[in-house]
């Protein structure tokens, strides 16, 4: 979500008051809340996962979302807001009264807990993006919604941070974007330090709104996942910030990289630690041996980045009218092969359909291999159509379908 800013942002936290720029940022709802900046809690016995999952029970009766058969590549769409020939199988779950609930919620937490988007229009910007459709689109065995609702929050507090700290429009600023993003994971990745340090790191924590999102969306999510699953999670967003900070690097020279650098960058800088948690949400743990095993890995990474090349595609248009420099799947194909954009989204199409593919092999064969395998890969699948059906539904707000 792009929100307006409240003013040129420092991307350096300070203590809360030590700066006027962080003031400003301090301004409307303040307060963390009880949840935040709490320390992790004392490591815990892992509670041993069940051999056969409890099956999912949806808050509400599975919706489909209106929506056509899945597509073949190049079978021209029946609505205008999809992408022709985007191969992506059917959400399996839309629920309008639910994804508005959470959104609700989402709302009073930014407001009332952590202070984060507060004034009105940034309050309708962070309905606009609604993060509720996209929970309950891409969780459909989530356990109830207050899993979903742990989803959402961490989906605001890492979208906050590339706002905050990566997005020139709204302060950020290459020359200290690898500083703050590096404050940014101690607010899921505590610090731990001699208590005068800790009390700064603690104060700079709280003087910033996307810390604090962070930090608080982080509490909530560990009071429901297991610490294996909260450490993944914490791996997976450092991961982010180096695909942040490539992106950042590239931009701030109006770099185009080659195409495979660029999907190097992508994969980073990408929408994984969203589908990670999807046994957490989902109220099961996949153990961590078996999140290891290479082919899982490869399921992940291929879900995420089909999804992550699905949001270049409908960004495409909304990027190029901002007229900023900016690069993604389609403009480093056109710069490379030397050919019209309009080829080069053709091409990204394939590249990105190529990895569906891809990934439907490597699910096919692990489902066979364990029922918890099987359960969360069809979570990584779930998470793929629910997110390619959030963006083709988000079209008259947030993206446009072809350049
Ligand atoms: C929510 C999350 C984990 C996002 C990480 C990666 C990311 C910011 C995207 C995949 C979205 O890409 P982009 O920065 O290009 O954003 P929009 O196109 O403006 O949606």
């Amino acid at each position: 979500m792009k929100a307006p800013t409240p003013g040129t942002t420092d991307a350096l936290p300070a203590a809360a008051g030590s700066s006027p720029l962080v003031a400003r940022l301090l301004y409307g709802p303040t307060g963390i809340g009880t949840h935040s900046l709490r320390f992790a809690p004392a490591l815990q016995p892992v509670p041993a996962p069940p051999a056969v999952p409890e099956p999912p029970h949806a808050l509400h009766a599975p919706q489909p979302p209106e929506q056509p058969e899945p597509q073949a590549p190049s079978t021209p769409s029946s609505s205008s807001q999809r992408i022709e020939g985007l191969y992506c199988p059917p959400a399996v779950r839309d629920d309008r009264a639910l994804a508005d609930e959470v959104n609700a919620r989402l709302v009073e937490w930014a407001e009332k807990e952590v202070g984060l988007y507060p004034e009105t229009e940034l309050r309708d910007a962070l309905v606009g993006f609604d993060a509720g459709r996209s929970v309950v689109l891409c969780h459909p065995d989530a356990v109830g919604i207050d899993h979903l609702m742990a989803a959402a929050r961490l989906l605001i507090g890492e979208n906050a941070v590339d706002d905050y700290f990566c997005e020139a429009e709204y302060g950020g600023t290459a020359d200290r974007r690898g500083a703050a993003l590096a404050v940014a994971q101690s607010a899921i990745d505590p610090a731990h330090n001699i208590p005068r340090y800790e009390a700064d790191w603690r104060a700079g924590l709280d003087s910033h709104p996307a810390l604090r999102s962070m930090r608080s969306a982080m509490d909530y999510f560990e009071a429901l996942a297991t610490p294996a699953q909260a450490h993944r999670f914490r791996h997976d967003i450092a991961n982010l910030y180096l695909g942040y900070n490539a992106e950042g690097d590239c931009i701030s020279r109006e770099r185009t990289p080659t195409v495979w650098e660029y999907l190097v960058q992508r994969q980073f800088n990408n929408f994984r630690p969203c589908l990670t948690l999807t046994d957490s949400v989902g109220g099961y743990e996949l153990p961590a041996h078996l999140f290891a095993d290479p082919r899982v890995q490869r399921a992940v990474t291929l879900s995420s980045n089909a999804s992550t090349i699905c949001n270049d595609l409908y960004s495409l248009r909304k990027e190029q009218a901002s007229g900023r420099f900016h690069y993604s799947l389609p403009t480093v194909i056109a710069a490379e092969e030397d050919c019209s954009i309009e080829d080069a989204f053709q091409k990204a199409i394939e590249v990105h359909n190529d990895i569906v593919h891809l990934f439907e092999e490597q699910a096919a064969e692990l489902s066979a291999t364990n029922p918890l395998v099987a359960r969360f890969v069809a979570g990584l699948a779930n998470w793929m159509s629910g997110n390619h059906e959030w963006h083709a539904g988000n079209v008259g707000t947030r993206y446009a379908t072809s350049p």
